[in-house]
């Protein structure tokens, strides 16, 4: 399923959860990733099965074709990081198919991705990480009772019986073909102890049946079907393909070898292998210029019944950009076929997908292609076959263009239902003309089923809506519980987290309190006996005003009447020495002997009265300063 970047993939995994329940089972599609030294932020996994991708897409728009990055969401089975081992991935991938193999269930594997991501190294592997065609058979040979001798051969309608003399020459055949690998046989010895403690513990328990397991090693280069179990003149013939009535599809004469263990049936692969074309190109330096196919078949004997059964490891050869290949000559032309059949099967998948949403009668393009030929029965479902892809995908930021074309296919093959009743083309295209009226029944009687189908669809799908609204509401009233709980928690800690500093705030200032009023006693003991002193001066002080004051009074009395005296005198014209006179008296002299001098020498003006006065005035300036009532008199004198 692909789809725009969306939020909340809870509910995408909801969706996703309920088309599950309304579909039969899907293709698996699995993508995994190949470790890469140049960190790249076009892909981002979430979870496990998203995958997030910023790829450029080309944009026309006012004329003018643009390049912009868009944001897409792929969903797969399961997504298998750069850190996920050969070991986990088989356990994830193929296990569990290889256990239904006894019970006649087929099962197909491809790896599909652009060259060099990885697609080999998946199905191989190498010693340290053998891949799953080496996991596969050691899982099979330790689990399953193996016949040491080929009594059954797969054949065109299910098996042949093998007289002796047949049985000696399958067995020396195989010892031949093994010796022609014999200088790369001992890869699997090396991988067997590693593949051993993997594999430990899995066990199919099937110990009352009889198993004859046979191998075979197909390619299609150029479009044509090589063996590579033929030798090393495998090129010289090709193969055809066979299609039975009941859409069968078979190549004809393909070698098929007897095997008896693991190591046998790996040995057997190795020397195959050595055949398949390979041929430097600018991408990667081993790749693959075909797509080969693996095939372990199995017969099972169970109370005289026959059931045959078989695995297809599949590695396509990887999509080609010319541009960056900078292929030519053969290779351009390999480049082609590739493309072309990968194609095809793009095409075939999208056809299939639309075949199977509204069960029309689409023609599906297997015939297009050898590939698609060879896969078409087990991707459209009608052979039961169960049917695995494995996207291998190289995140560094060069492939971008090549993975989002591996990309789109992964999109329309993860859509793709098996085991469903949609009657496949390729046997109808064989057959002869329907009788018309049991064409338009058959139709109608479709119809009907398709119009069933759809009602319980929508009747599914209003109920999701249903469940959904539901959710949306429940979720929008926990929201707001949220919020308000998030209000009252923020008021809550706020306080909860001033109220400590409030605290040590209020007690720092009593203690601070205590201190100066400590303090403050303190000094008003040690001040004490002097403060009384203060105020005595104090009181003492405003005595000596209050006197300076009456003072300043008596001056100012004394001082009028000085003025009055001094223009008394002045009045008396012609009187000289007034003031030496004036001086001679004194306080001792009596009134009468002051007014007898001043007789002698004042005016008969100058009265009794103005003697007295003048004492008085004396006096009342001489309080405590005789002198300064001296000075005073002195310069009124001297004026
Ligand atoms: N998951 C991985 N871990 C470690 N190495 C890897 C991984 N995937 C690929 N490689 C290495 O990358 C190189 C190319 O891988 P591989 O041969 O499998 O590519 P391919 O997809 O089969 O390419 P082609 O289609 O051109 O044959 C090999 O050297 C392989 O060992």
């Amino acid at each position: 399923m692909r789809g725009r970047l969306q939020k909340g993939t809870n509910l995408m995994d909801l969706f996703e959860e309920e088309s599950r329940c309304n579909k039969q089972k899907l293709v698996q599609v699995y993508l995994r990733l190949k470790p890469c030294t140049i960190p790249s932020n076009l892909y981002e996994v979430r979870g496990d099965r998203y995958l997030i991708t910023s790829l450029d897409t080309t944009a026309a728009g006012n004329g003018r074709k643009t390049q912009r990055p868009v944001s897409k969401m792929y969903t797969f089975s399961h997504i298998f990081t750069e850190a996920v081992s050969q070991t986990e991935i088989f356990d994830h991938v193929v296990k569990d198919n290889l256990k239904k193999l006894p019970e006649g269930q087929s099962f197909t594997l491809l790896t599909y991705g652009a060259s060099g991501s990885g697609k080999t190294f998946t199905l191989m592997g190498n010693v340290a990480s053998p891949g799953l065609v080496p996991r596969s058979l050691e899982y099979l040979f330790n689990n399953v009772k193996v016949q040491m001798h080929p009594v059954y051969k797969p054949a065109e309608k299910g098996f042949d019986s093998l007289s002796n003399s047949s049985q000696e020459y399958e067995l020396l055949f195989v010892k031949r073909l093994r010796t022609s690998s014999a200088s790369l046989r001992d890869k699997y010895r090396r991988m067997s102890s590693q593949l051993r403690t993997d594999l430990s513990g899995s066990a199919l328990n099937l110990s009352k049946s009889k198993h004859y397991v046979w191998i075979s090693f197909i390619e299609i280069y150029n479009e044509g079907i090589y063996d590579l179990l033929a030798g090393s003149h495998h090129r010289a013939a090709k193969l055809v393909i066979r299609e039975d009535k009941k859409g069968n599809v078979y190549v004809v004469g393909a070698t098929q070898a007897f095997v008896r263990s693991g190591e046998e049936a790996y040995d057997v692969m190795v020397a195959g292998k050595h055949n398949l074309q390979v041929a430097a190109t600018g991408v990667h330096a081993q790749s693959s210029r075909s797509h080969c196919i693996f095939t372990i078949t199995m017969l099972t004997e169970d109370d005289g019944r026959i059931v045959t059964s078989c695995v297809r490891l599949c590695d396509l050869a990887g999509t080609e950009r010319a541009r960056r290949t900078r292929n030519t000559g053969a290779r351009m032309k390999e480049s082609r076929a590739i493309n072309t059949s990968l194609h095809v099967l793009e095409r075939c998948l999208h056809s299939l997908r639309r075949k199977q949403a509204v069960a029309n009668r689409a023609v599906v393009p297997y015939r297009e292609s050898k590939l698609t030929r060879l896969l078409g029965a087990g991707l459209s479902g009608t052979r039961g076959e169960s049917v695995t892809v494995v996207i291998t995908l190289n995140p560094s930021p060069e492939y971008a263009d090549e993975t989002r074309h591996v990309l789109q296919l992964a999109a329309v093959a993860k859509d793709l239902q098996i085991n469903n009743t949609v009657s496949d083309d390729l046997s109808s295209r064989e057959s002869s003309t329907h009788d018309l009226n049991n064409s338009v029944c058959a139709e109608l009687m479709k119809l009907r089923s398709c119009n069933e189908r759809l009602n319980v669809e929508l009747l599914q799908s209003q109920n999701f809506i249903k469940k959904m609204t539901a959710l949306v509401v429940e979720k929008k009233a926990t929201n707001a519980a949220t919020t308000r709980e998030l209000v009252d928690l923020e008021k809550e800690s706020s306080r909860q987290f001033y109220a400590p500093q409030i605290e040590a705030l209020k007690r720092e200032i009593k203690e601070l309190r205590e201190k100066y009023e400590e303090i403050i006693s303190d000094l008003k003991e040690k001040i004490g006996p002097k403060g009384i002193k203060i105020n005595q001066l104090m009181t003492e002080i405003a005595t000596l005003k209050e006197k300076l004051t009456t003072r300043e009074l008596a001056c100012a009395r004394a001082e009028e009447e000085i003025q009055y005296l001094r223009a008394c005198i002045e009045e008396r014209d012609g009187i000289e020495d007034v003031s030496n006179d004036y001086m001679s008296i004194t306080e001792s002299d009596s009134d009468e002997e002051q007014y007898e001098l001043c007789n002698e020498s004042l005016e008969p003006t100058f009265k009794k009265e103005d003697i007295k006065r003048t004492r008085l005035l004396r006096q009342s300036l001489v309080i405590d300063d005789n002198n300064e009532t001296d000075n005073v008199l002195r310069n009124w004198m001297t004026r």
